[in-house]
């Protein structure tokens, strides 16, 4: 079963979260840019890929632990990566101060993943890239907090909302419901200011926000306008 998730199950349930992906900040300039932002971060997402199982190669353990000194807020790893390392990297990014990790549905080990972030006392999320089924994660619901479904390509930044993504995040919300289960449902990749509204209209509960986010000329209106994004279901 899954451990309790105090500071996740606090958040705010009546509005759209703001995850702030780290991956979008200045990268020579972190943690200027945490101190700029942080105020305005529900949580911080930190993608981290290994060049195999997604084409990127991002953020590694100690990095994670720099940047854990920097703020008080959440930070959800968001794990990328060949099965061969799946259960060692659950382990170091939670050691260097994860306070939530998901990994893949697309993983064979995702089954032992998610037991080995219970045992680490953390709790878990699972990541469905845009081929698999938003059923793919039926099972798995009455063992994770947070259900994120991929908008894009994995891997890669910069790009535009896949059309099916809104349904597929529909879809997801209809399965945590039918399930009775407490599951958030995430929508990451092609989060833009006109992609925004559809997505949480289709029931997102958060986004993850790249250039979005780290790019807004007013960050503070900004983030006041995807809080204040109506969901009608
Ligand atoms: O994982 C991703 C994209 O797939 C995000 O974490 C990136 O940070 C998004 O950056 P933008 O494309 O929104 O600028």
């Amino acid at each position: 079963m899954k451990p309790a998730s105090g500071w996740f199950d606090a958040l705010p349930k009546d509005r759209l979260l703001a995850e702030f992906s780290l991956w979008s900040a200045d990268l020579a300039r972190v943690a200027d840019d945490v101190a700029r932002v942080d105020a305005h971060v529900d949580i911080y997402h930190v993608d981290v890929a290994d060049g195999h199982f997604s084409p990127a190669l991002l953020y590694f353990p100690d990095l994670l632990a720099a940047v854990r000194k920097l703020t008080k807020k959440p930070l959800h790893v968001h794990l990328m990566v060949d099965d061969r390392i799946l259960l060692a990297q659950i382990e170091q990014f939670a050691e260097a101060g994860a306070d939530l990790i998901s990994i893949h549905a697309e993983n064979d080990n995702v089954g032992a993943g998610l037991d080995l972030i219970h045992s680490l006392d953390l709790p878990a999320g699972v990541v469905l890239q845009l081929g698999t089924p938003v059923e793919a994660a039926e099972d798995l619901l009455p063992r994770i907090s947070l259900l994120t479904l991929l908008g894009t390509r994995i891997g890669v930044k910069g790009q535009g909302l896949d059309p099916e993504a809104p349904g597929r995040i529909a879809a997801a919300r209809r399965l945590v419901a039918t399930s009775g289960f407490s599951v958030r449902v995430a929508a990451d990749g092609g989060i833009r200011e006109h992609t925004v509204p559809q997505l949480r209209a289709s029931g997102a509960e958060t986004i993850v926000m790249g250039s979005l986010a780290f790019g807004a000329p007013d960050l503070a209106a900004r983030i006041g306008w995807v809080h204040a994004q109506p969901y009608s279901g």
